[in-house]
């Protein structure tokens, strides 16, 4: 667990006591120093994800590996403190906003939820469920629809959206949504980096039954019900839940697929899952692994409303729209395996996101200068299916 020492809300000071404690020069004005301290931060990091795989491959069974992991206080007290210097040091200050995923998770809610998102895919929806029902002439079924459409229901999104988004972010580390005013950002981490994350192991969190309260109500006991170590949280209670760079931290598929179940159960109707995951690779190459998470992923109940590939990371986003999951699941033949990611064949593959930097290429400047600008932003919405 990460010590009181290293973990402060005042900036500077958490990096500079972070930076001493794993043995790194403070002082970021040479640019030489600032290489060998992100070489070393990303070595911490990566160090951990070898060794949960590595111990995973020879052990095979996660539950056991992930209670050792969860014990050594001290390697994942360095991973803290080394992720958070990196993600607050080295991207934040070097990543350009249109790269930057945390950016790419606050306009993406925003577009979702106040600027006509949800809106279409509720007409979509209209239109779908009109022409299954047969079309308006059909009385009694749209009787039925509108008088469900009324019913007092706190745990479907509806429009307009005024409240603030109730976002929890899972594997938060230092807490990066707390900055913004639209959202009721929660933080959630088993070792968090900053006081402001709650403690919390995600695959372990226990889902209660739904809060039936007005959304003000819900605000309030978000602000002021939660205690670390977080052990349980009401059904249907977020707008959005994030996994940022979270499910390549799992050695096995399984875990993610709790993940994303998890997921599932604490967005209300309409929420919406963010998953940023990396791969420095070029688009087409692990075109067929994107293609397999959005197939599992959407047997649980969610619809992907949005897809980006950046240099080093996916970014996706799924709709919740549907409570039920076991229907999707057996029409799909989905299973935990699809969601698996190149570490899982082969432990030599590379976590550049980790290494490399997030500004753009001496090519891609120049493409962008030539106006080829939607090709190296990579922003898009792509469809690979
Ligand atoms: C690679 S870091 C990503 C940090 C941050 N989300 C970002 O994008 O910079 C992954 C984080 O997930 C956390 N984590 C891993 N498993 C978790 C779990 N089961 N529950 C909560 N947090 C978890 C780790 O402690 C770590 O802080």
């Amino acid at each position: 667990m990460a010590t009181g020492k290293n973990i402060r809300t005042d900036g500077r000071k958490v990096s500079e006591s972070s930076s001493s404690e794993l043995g790194l020069s403070t002082s970021s004005s040479d640019g030489k120093d600032d290489k060998e301290e992100k070489e070393k931060l990303s070595g911490v990091v990566k160090g951990v994800h070898a060794k949960l795989r590595r111990k995973y491959r020879e052990v095979g069974d996660f539950d056991k590996i992930w209670q050792e992991h969860c014990e050594d206080e001290q390697s994942l007290s360095e991973y803290a403190c080394a992720m958070r210097l990196l993600a607050v040091d080295h991207w934040k200050k070097t990543t350009p906003s249109d790269h930057d995923r945390i950016e790419w998770c606050r306009r993406t809610c925003y577009e979702f939820f106040r600027g006509g998102g949800l809106l279409k895919c509720l007409e979509k929806d209209d239109r779908r469920r009109q022409h299954t029902l047969g079309g308006a002439t059909n009385g009694e079924n749209c009787e039925t629809e509108r008088k469900r459409m009324k019913t007092a229901d706190y745990n479907t999104i509806r429009l307009p959206f005024t409240s603030k988004i109730r976002l929890l972010d899972v594997g938060s580390c230092y807490n990066p949504f707390m900055e913004f005013e639209d959202f009721l950002a929660i933080g959630i981490d088993i070792v968090p980096a900053v006081e402001s994350v709650f403690k919390c192991d995600f695959l372990n969190l226990q889902v209660q039954e739904p809060l039936q309260l007005a959304p003000d109500t819900i605000d309030t006991f978000l602000r002021g019900s939660l205690r670390s170590p977080l052990e349980r949280v009401p059904r249907e209670i977020f707008h959005v839940v994030v996994f940022s760079l979270l499910l390549s931290y799992f050695p096995s598929p399984y875990q993610r697929w709790i993940c994303c179940q998890k997921a599932h159960e604490l967005l209300a109707l309409n929420g919406l899952l963010l998953i940023i995951t990396p791969d420095s690779s070029h688009q087409g190459r692990n075109a067929a692994m994107i293609k397999s998470w959005r197939k599992a992923i959407e047997s649980m109940g969610f619809q992907r409303w949005r897809y980006g590939k950046d240099r080093h990371l996916h970014l996706m986003a799924f709709r919740k729209v549907s409570r039920d999951t076991r229907n999707n699941l057996l029409t799909n033949d989905a299973t935990p395996d699809m969601l698996y990611i190149p570490q899982d064949f082969n432990e030599f593959e590379e976590e550049s996101v980790f290494t490399e930097d997030f500004t753009r290429s001496e090519s891609e400047e120049r493409l962008l200068l030539e106006g080829f600008g939607a090709l190296p932003d990579g922003m898009d919405e792509l469809d690979f299916s």
